[in-house]
């Protein structure tokens, strides 16, 4: 297949219809061009062929997924979900093929309850050969019990916004570098790799708007003191491909793109639209949950992330790579959303019933 002129033309339709802030009909525009690019059905459609003419308009060839499901998505849970049913979720997922799956995280109990079985958990999961398990380390004492308990990668998150440090992790932005600092020296003592996060990358629920610049700042600090990757967070799910595309300007220019993530929740349904926009600037690291479990305890009304299913649903369709199979997220999917008695948020699971073939993984 050569050059498509109607995938060309929905991008530009994209770019066109965003900053007039009709972004779900441009997002729908744009997500349809599978139907124009391969005349076949659904999600079976893995669309190979396009491959070059995305890649030539500047998409990764392959995005590395990091679920964040079984931390970020149960956290928030209110009825304690049993530690047998966590490593069940997550040998399912690294059984999908998901490349990173964050676990746990090593934080007080008093603060985050659902949590408190880190050490039962991070023991209990089967360490698949090439998967890399991080969990959440705010602190030495965080840092020394994730240790113990066999961690070999972690994470520390930061905020660019200094009222959600102080509501999140009880210090503000100074204190808490200060603290990531001796984790991160300590992480590389024993030559383990660091990811760090930044909180309200597009927006916080106590401040409002948070500028690029301070994003940008902090997002440089962590990367500074040696996190190989950065991961951007749109705590609140505010973000629309407008902010994205001026956030990530501002950050791109302090670290490079091949070490920034990012993170979005999907609260007003723009998650796809930004990490689309993401992509297109380069990125190819995405945080997502299956079955787009979650919230943050600490900003009321975030609702979970963006379902790794639909994730995976809109790469595979645009032919680029993830090496992760759906239709076993999708399964795992289901398999914590009966535990939890919910309904899926992924649009992909709700749509496709549960498949009888597995022809879902590119
Ligand atoms: C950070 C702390 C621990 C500071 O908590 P603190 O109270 O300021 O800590 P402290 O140093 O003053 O110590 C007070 C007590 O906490 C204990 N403590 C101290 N550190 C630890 C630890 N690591 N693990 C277990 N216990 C700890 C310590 O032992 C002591 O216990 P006590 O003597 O009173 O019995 C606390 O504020 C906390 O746990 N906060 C929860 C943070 C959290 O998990 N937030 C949700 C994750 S962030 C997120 O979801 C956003 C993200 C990453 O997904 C990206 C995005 O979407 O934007």
């Amino acid at each position: 297949m050569g050059w498509n002129p109607e995938f060309f033309l929905y991008k530009e339709l994209f770019l066109f219809l965003h900053p007039m802030g009709n972004v779900p009909t441009a997002v729908k525009h744009c997500l349809s061009y599978q139907h124009l690019l391969k005349d076949q059905n659904w999600i079976g459609d893995v669309a190979p062929s396009p491959e070059k003419e995305l890649h030539a308009i500047g998409f990764p060839q392959h995005v590395k997924i990091v679920e964040v499901g079984p931390r970020d998505g149960l956290q928030n849970e209110k009825v304690f979900v049993p530690t047998s049913v966590k490593i069940e979720l997550i040998n399912r997922l690294s059984e999908a093929g998901l490349p990173a799956i964050e676990v746990t995280s090593f934080v007080s109990s008093r603060w985050v309850p659902q949590m408190s079985d880190h050490t039962e958990v991070m023991q209990g999961i089967r360490k698949y050969p090439g998967v890399r398990y991080p969990v959440l380390t705010p602190n030495m004492q965080g840092f020394n019990s994730a240790i113990e308990a066999g961690a070999t990668e972690i994470s520390v998150f930061g905020a660019a916004s200094q009222s959600f440090s102080e509501k999140n992790i009880n210090c503000n932005i100074e204190e808490s570098m200060k603290k990531f600092e001796d984790v991160v020296k300590a992480a590389c003592n024993l030559s383990l790799p660091v990811r760090g996060y930044v909180s309200c990358a597009l927006g916080c629920p106590y401040e409002g708007n948070i500028s690029a610049q301070k994003v940008a700042e902090v997002s440089k600090r962590l990367y500074s003191m040696g996190c190989y990757e950065v991961s951007l967070g749109d705590t609140i799910g505010v973000g629309t491909p407008g902010s994205m595309r001026k956030m990530l300007g501002a950050v791109m220019k302090e670290i490079p793109v091949n070490s920034l993530a990012v993170h979005c929740h999907d609260t007003y349904g723009q998650a796809l639209a930004n990490i689309l926009t993401a992509l297109e600037m380069g990125v190819s690291v995405v945080d997502c949950a299956v079955a787009g479990l979650g919230g943050c305890p600490y900003a009321k009304g975030a609702t979970g992330n963006v379902a790794t299913e639909d994730v995976i649903y809109m790469l595979n369709g645009m032919g680029i790579h993830t090496g992760v199979n759906l239709y076993k997220v999708m399964e795992a999917g289901h398999f914590i959303c009966s535990a939890l008695n919910k309904k899926t948020n992924s649009k992909a699971a709700q749509a496709s019933f549960v498949p009888q073939n597995e022809n879902l993984c590119n």
